[in-house]
This record gives C-alpha cells, structure tokens and sequence, in this order.
C-alpha cells in the first residue's frame, strides 16, 4: 500500500480557449474540474490501475466538499483532514497545442493543530506502507521543514517507512536535507536545488549526484519532452517517450505513481514512471491515466547518457 500525504490540495478547473490573449474576454471551448494537488493525483493514478493507495489531505469549504464528491464511487481512498477554511482552486487555461498557463491559490491557512492532525494521520497509515510519498506545495503558514521533518518521523519508526517527495522552493531544500529514499523533481526545481541553470542532461546528472551526496537516495527528476532521469544507487538512466500534448498539468505525478508502482528502482521502473507521464500529458485537464492510455512500448530507455543533449525549452 503507498499513502499520499498532501498538504494543499486543490480543486482543479480548466477551460480549453483556442488561444490565449490577455487582456480580452475569451470563450471557453471546453471545461473540466479534477480533483488536485499532487500527492492526491499519484493515488488517483495508482488507483486507476488497482492499486492500493490511501490520500490525506486536508479538506474544508464548498471546495473541499466538491472535491470529495468527485471522488465518490471511484476507488480512491480519501484519509480526510476537517479543517475550518475552504481548500483553493486552481485554474488552467489549456490550448490546443497543449500549452497550458496556470493560476495556483496559496491555498487556505492551516492551523498548528490542523497541521499535526495532517502528520499524526499519515504516520497512523504508513504502519505497514510500502512507501509514503509527501507531495506539493504547503499550505501559507507551514513550516518550509514540514515533509523534511515528516520523513524524519518516519526513518525514525521501528519499521522505517521509505518516502517519496516532491515539492517545491524552501521546502524541497528543507526535505532534500533530511535524507528521503526518493525525491521528485522536476527540472526547475532541481535548478532551485542546485542553485544554478541547468541546460543539458549532462547537468541533471550532476546536479542529481549532488542530491544523493547530501543523502538523498535516488532522485527522479522529470524533464517534460525530454522524458525523465533516474540517478540512483544502483545506476544512471534516461528514458523518454513520444505523447500529443494536450495538458501536461499532473503528468509529473503520473510518472512518480508509474514508478512507484512497478517497483521504485533502475531502468524497469523509469520506463514505466516515463510511460504513465507520457499518457497523463495526452489527457484533458488533470486527467490520471488508466492501464489503456499508457504504452510502454513507446518508452526509449538509454542505459549511457547523452551527457552532451541539450534540454528543451518546454
Ligand atoms: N511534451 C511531452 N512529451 C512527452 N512526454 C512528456 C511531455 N511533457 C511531459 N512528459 C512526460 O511527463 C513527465 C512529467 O512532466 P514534467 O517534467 O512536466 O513534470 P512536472 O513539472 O512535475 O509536472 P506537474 O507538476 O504538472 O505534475 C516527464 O518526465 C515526461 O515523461
Ligand atoms: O501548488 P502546488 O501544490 O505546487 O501544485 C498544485 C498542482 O498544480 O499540482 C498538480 C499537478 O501536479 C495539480 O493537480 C495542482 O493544481
């Protein structure tokens, strides 16, 4: 069983525009509503394909309700945290190509109290998990060390439970320094961490070895149209798969619940993660995909690194 932990969740609505002009009144071609924020959506992935996963999050509000109700009858085990203010909203405008501008909330205030119940829940269901993944941004208010010191807690049980992280800014430096089995970067984010631009594959590697030298067990770190690479203990790869872009929004946690669940390690696992992210950015919206969207036979895994490649723009 994996557990999610994460921390502001959100309602995810997007509209579909032919193209985006600010500035001007638009009329929306489609629309979707998902439910959000990233630990939740690797359980909704996970349970997309049978496998056993349970989310906490904190939910309150018309917001929090409406999320809740849109999970209903799907599967998804929800570990829900009543707090007081209403969960936010976040908004993509997606266009057709695939393009997609996003407008996140801060999200509600939590309290000390709401805050501990989040990590006496996840601990209560980690007993027996075989991995706990802490996922996104924190609500204003945490503590930029709260998943650095959730995977603390966690080391520390009789029975340590393995973390997965991925989140953001102070709180990706705070977590990172705590030493979790995985963290989940993607490319801005392991320029946050390593402190510097990072413009080929040659640099990702670098900067990912530097992760591990500070304790992190391996790094995951997702490229968009590059694919992703796996630096862990046990090696180096590359892998990358074709998709039609319609809304990337998600495929990062797409990819961490593709690796997660077939196995968390060397290059069988990274070719999964990379085909689960391949088949979320063909999905409208925050769309997780099922067994019959992913094609890992499309996956290319590169066992020696182009150390030279130059990354995409995106
Ligand atoms: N244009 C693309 N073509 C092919 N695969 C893609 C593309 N964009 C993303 N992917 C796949 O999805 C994975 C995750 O994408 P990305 O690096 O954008 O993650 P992210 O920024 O963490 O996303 P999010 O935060 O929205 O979940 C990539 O590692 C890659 O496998
Ligand atoms: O603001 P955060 O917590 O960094 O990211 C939240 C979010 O953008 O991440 C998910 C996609 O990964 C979406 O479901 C959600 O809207």
């Amino acid at each position: 069983m994996i557990v999610t932990l994460t921390a502001n969740p959100s309602l995810d609505r997007t509209v579909e525009v032919a193209e985006l002009r600010p500035g001007t009144v638009m009329r929306a071609v489609a629309r979707q509503v998902h439910p959000g924020g990233k630990g939740l959506n690797v359980t909704r992935a996970l349970a997309a394909h049978g496998i056993d996963s349970r989310a906490v999050l904190p939910v309150g509000g018309p917001e929090g309700a409406h999320l809740t109700a849109l999970l209903d009858g799907r599967g998804v085990r929800l570990e829900p945290v009543a707090i007081r203010e209403s969960i936010r909203c976040n908004i993509t405008v997606a266009e057709p190509d695939g393009t997609t501008t996003k407008f996140n909330e801060p999200g509600p205030e939590l309290s000390g109290a709401e805050l501990d119940r989040l990590v006496e829940r996840t601990l209560a269901c980690a007993a027996g998990a075989a991995w706990v993944v802490a996922a996104g941004s924190l609500p204003p208010g945490a503590p930029d060390g709260f998943y650095g010191g959730l995977v603390r807690r966690l080391a520390a049980l009789p029975r340590p439970v393995p973390v997965a992280v991925d989140t953001s800014g102070p709180a990706l430096l705070e977590a990172a320094g705590a030493g979790p089995s995985l963290l989940k970067p993607n490319r801005e984010e392991l320029e946050t961490a390593a402190g510097r631009p990072l413009a080929t594959l040659g640099d990702v590697v670098k900067a990912a070895e530097e992760l591990r030298a500070r304790g992190v067990g391996a790094v995951l770190a997702s490229l968009g149209s590059d694919g992703a690479v796996l630096v862990g203990a046990d090696g180096v790869w590359h892998a990358e798969a074709p998709a039609r872009r319609r809304s990337s929004v998600g495929a990062g946690d797409a990819l961490l619940a593709g690796f997660l669940a077939a196995g968390a390690a060397g290059a069988a696992a990274l070719a999964a993660a990379v085909a689960w992210g391949a088949a979320a950015v063909s999905l409208p919206g925050s769309r997780m995909p099922a067994p019959d969207d992913v094609r890992t036979d499309l996956v290319r895994v590169h066992d020696a690194i182009d150390t030279e490649r130059t990354l995409a723009p995106d």
